[in-house]
């Protein structure tokens, strides 16, 4: 679905890369989480899955393309499999829920027929199916990000892109939204997500990629926020225990 050879970016000479040497393969249908300090390089990793950044060295594949290889005019059609949510939703505000998702279907010539259809099915699947017709400023935090979701698997892409989707959001709210996202992936979804929430990851145990000023230093199939330590049976266990805490 998603892989990365030998991944590097280095935004200008000057600085050092946001992304070094990385290598990962996400699989169909998997739920991974992104964590690292602010800075590690989570949302550059996202922008390259998008096409949006290139590599400066090595290579990314997203659904059996080369991105290197995609010629410029065939991003706008090879976005089209991906759904992506920000943290600051980034809503239409003058368009009603309804507008805001049928946009996406008219921007790429659904017919109408279609949109009548699709539209209603994703906001109920969200929870919105009484709130068609409210604007933006009319609805919650957690409302927004629904419709945004909403509108960012109204075509059913196989692949959701969450930056950081529930950074606006209480906990109880973000609970509700992960919840979402997780019935989205059970659907058959690959859903790739950044987060700074312990909680979050830690509730869900599914798979972890930790990154540390651009480089991978953790990838575990069902993870939590933070490194477990395992049980040592050598002496080395004080001294690591001792490095945990101090972390
Ligand atoms: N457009 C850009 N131009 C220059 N440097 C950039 C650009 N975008 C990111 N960087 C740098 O690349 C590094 C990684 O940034 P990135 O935004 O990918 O990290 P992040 O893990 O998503 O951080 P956060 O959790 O704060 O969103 C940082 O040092 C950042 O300053």
């Amino acid at each position: 679905m998603i892989r990365f050879d030998e991944v590097s970016k280095t935004y200008s000479r000057k600085a050092r890369p946001a992304l070094e040497s990385i290598s990962l393969e996400i699989l169909k249908g998997e739920f991974v989480f992104l964590v690292g300090a602010s800075g590690s390089g989570k949302s550059t990793l996202i922008r390259m899955v998008l096409r949006e950044e290139r590599p400066t060295s090595g290579e990314v594949h997203v659904l059996g393309q080369r991105l290197q290889a995609l010629p410029s005019r065939r991003v706008p059609f090879f976005r089209r499999n991906l759904g992506v949510v920000f943290q600051d939703f980034r809503l239409l505000h003058n368009k009603t829920v309804y507008e805001n998702v049928a946009f996406t279907l008219q921007v790429i010539g659904k017919s109408r027929g279609f949109i009548s259809e699709a539209v209603p099915d994703v906001l109920k699947i969200v929870g919105l199916a009484g709130k068609a017709s409210r604007l933006p400023h009319e609805l919650s935090g957690g409302e927004q990000q629904r419709v945004a979701i909403a509108r960012a698997v109204v075509n059913r892409p196989p692949i959701l892109l969450a930056d950081e989707p529930t950074g606006n959001l209480d906990p109880s709210t973000s609970a509700g939204i992960m919840a979402l996202l997780a019935r989205i992936n059970e659907g058959g979804t690959t859903v790739v997500m950044a987060t700074h929430e312990a909680s979050i990851v830690d509730s869900m145990q599914k798979r972890v990629v930790e990154l540390d000023a651009g480089r991978i230093m953790r990838d575990e199939a069902s993870g939590s926020y933070r490194r477990q330590l395992a049980a040592y049976d050598d002496e080395d266990q004080d001294a690591d225990e001792g490095a945990e805490v101090r972390a």
